[in-house]
């Protein structure tokens, strides 16, 4: 026994675990660093040594107890502890445990497994340390933990879109001291968790996830997703913990990780916005095995619903978005056709008219109208006319270029906005149409025909004297004798 050991031989220690092995393995690991060492198998039994004599060290061993039957009971053992130092052993997925436990009583805590050696290296720095608990968190650890809080908000004031919010989180928990590397996954709708965003300082700016955890898609079907905390608490819905690398038994994952400068490895899952899988999880490198204080682990939680939020008002954004992509799109789209409805094609016209006025470039408009329509209806049905109108708009819209715009202007009566055209290439492209619509099979009755009007606009003309112009030519291409094109007169 070293002289260190002795000078804690007169303490005695209680070893609460449920397991026979975890005590008995506890026993001959540290018993000598204890004058009387009592292992008890229940939180009952531990409160009741408690209770008969205060022990100068209660050691909680977390592991096989239920986060849902248990916490309440190992709370209230901690809670009647009063003074005396408290050490938690905690499973590297149980991290969950940690703030709330430290809630009823601030305590020191060891991720778990952990090496005898390392144990008893802990055991006694909780006998040394009065009281015992966590070092409450200082000045500066609480001005950088207000700061953290500070960036995380603001990372969300600009919620625009998803892909931004997730870079904006990792910049803002970066500047958190001691935070080597920031990383978001983030589940798809598919129930892929995918690496989103990552940012490395210093040492760890090399460092790409993608890479270490050899994929940065399908994440939870990923090999290393046990050994790593930002994926297990994406998985499990709990924060993890890694303050031994080596713990998860991965030592080519801690390998690569030490050689960043990564000591710890901590993932906060990112709630979902009701029961459920996460929807995603945060991920942070830090470059010190230090215990978190309680208030480090309550602004990391904060953190991780605030993710949780930006994530949710990015979705509304979006989903606003498409609404009105959506709105937009039904409110200038002809239903039957999928052309510009008129009300469209008439704020369309307008501002090409301005436009050419204002570069003095030719534009030209076409008026066609269906031939004898009303009889395509009134032999093959309504549903069949319809069908004739779908097929001529889209035997145009083909026909035309993209700068072009077709309008259903009426029934069955379309007009075809074209920018920098001439009335000479109008004239050749409405025979262009003409025939093309001539050509055009008609799924259900016979081919139709089109009569065309062309007017180009005329120096100070108008839309509304242009419109006129060319309805009154197609309707002489009507009388000439229909499936013809007419010029409009100045
Ligand atoms: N199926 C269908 N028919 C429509 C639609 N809109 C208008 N019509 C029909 O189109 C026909 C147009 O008839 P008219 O204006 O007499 O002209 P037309 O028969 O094409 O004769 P001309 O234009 O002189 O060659 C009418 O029977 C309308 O009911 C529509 O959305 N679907």
């Amino acid at each position: 026994m070293s002289q260190q050991d002795q000078q804690h031989a007169g303490s005695t220690g209680i070893y609460l675990s449920p397991m026979a092995q975890r005590r008995a393995d506890f026993d001959q690991a540290c018993g000598p660093l204890f004058a009387q060492l009592h292992l008890a198998d229940s939180v009952d039994a531990a409160a009741g040594l408690l209770a008969a004599a205060p022990a100068g060290l209660l050691v909680v061993d977390l592991e096989r107890f239920e986060p849902s039957i248990d916490l309440d009971a190992l709370a209230g053992l901690l809670a009647r502890r009063g003074e005396g130092p408290v050490l938690l052993l905690c499973p590297y997925a149980y991290a969950r445990w940690l703030p709330l436990l430290n809630r009823a009583r601030p305590a020191a805590y060891a991720i778990t497994p952990i090496e005898p050696a390392r144990l008893r290296t802990t055991v006694r720095q909780c006998l040394d340390t009065p009281g015992g608990a966590v070092p409450a968190a200082d000045a500066a650890t609480l001005r950088a933990l207000l700061a953290l809080r500070a960036r995380v908000q603001a990372a969300l004031e600009a919620p625009d879109d998803a892909p931004g919010l997730d870079e904006r989180l990792c910049q803002a928990l970066l500047a958190w001291p001691g935070v080597l590397h920031a990383a978001m996954f983030r589940m798809r709708p598919d129930g892929n968790l995918q690496l989103e965003a990552e940012l490395g300082r210093d040492s760890a700016a090399g460092l790409r996830l993608g890479v270490l955890l050899q994929r940065s898609e399908r994440l939870l079907q990923a090999p290393l997703r046990h050994a790593f905390p930002g994926l297990l608490a994406a998985a499990t819905g709990e924060p993890a913990l890694l303050d031994t690398l080596d713990q998860a038994g991965e030592p080519a994952l801690a390998r690569d990780l030490r050689a960043h400068g990564v000591a710890q490895a901590l993932g906060l899952p990112v709630p979902a916005d009701g029961p459920g899988a996460p929807r995603g999880a945060l991920s942070l490198l830090l470059d010190s095995p230090a215990a978190l204080a309680p208030e480090a682990w309550s602004t990391l939680g904060d953190c991780a619903a605030m993710a949780a939020l930006g994530l949710r008002l990015a979705d509304m954004n979006l989903e606003a978005e498409q609404l009105l992509a959506r709105l937009t799109y039904v409110s200038t789209t002809d239903a039957l056709t999928g052309v510009a409805n008129r009300r469209h094609g008439e704020e369309l016209l307008e501002r090409e008219v301005k436009r050419a006025r204002r570069y003095r470039a030719p534009l030209a408009l076409l008026s066609f109208d269906i031939d004898r329509f009303k009889a395509i209806n009134d032999t093959y049905g309504h549903p069949v006319g319809d069908v004739a109108l779908r097929t001529v708009a889209d035997c145009v819209r083909a026909l035309l270029r993209s700068s072009d715009v077709l309008v259903r202007s009426g029934g069955e009566e379309f007009h075809v906005i074209a920018p920098h055209t001439s009335a000479i290439d109008g004239l050749k492209m409405a025979e262009k149409i003409r025939h093309g619509v001539e050509q055009a099979a008609i799924p259900g009755c016979d081919h139709v025909t089109v009569s065309i009007g062309v007017a180009q606009l005329a120096e100070q003309e108008n839309a509304d004297s242009l419109v006129r112009r060319v309805e009154a030519a197609m309707a002489r291409a009507k009388r000439a004798g229909r499936n013809c094109v007419e010029l409009a007169m100045q």
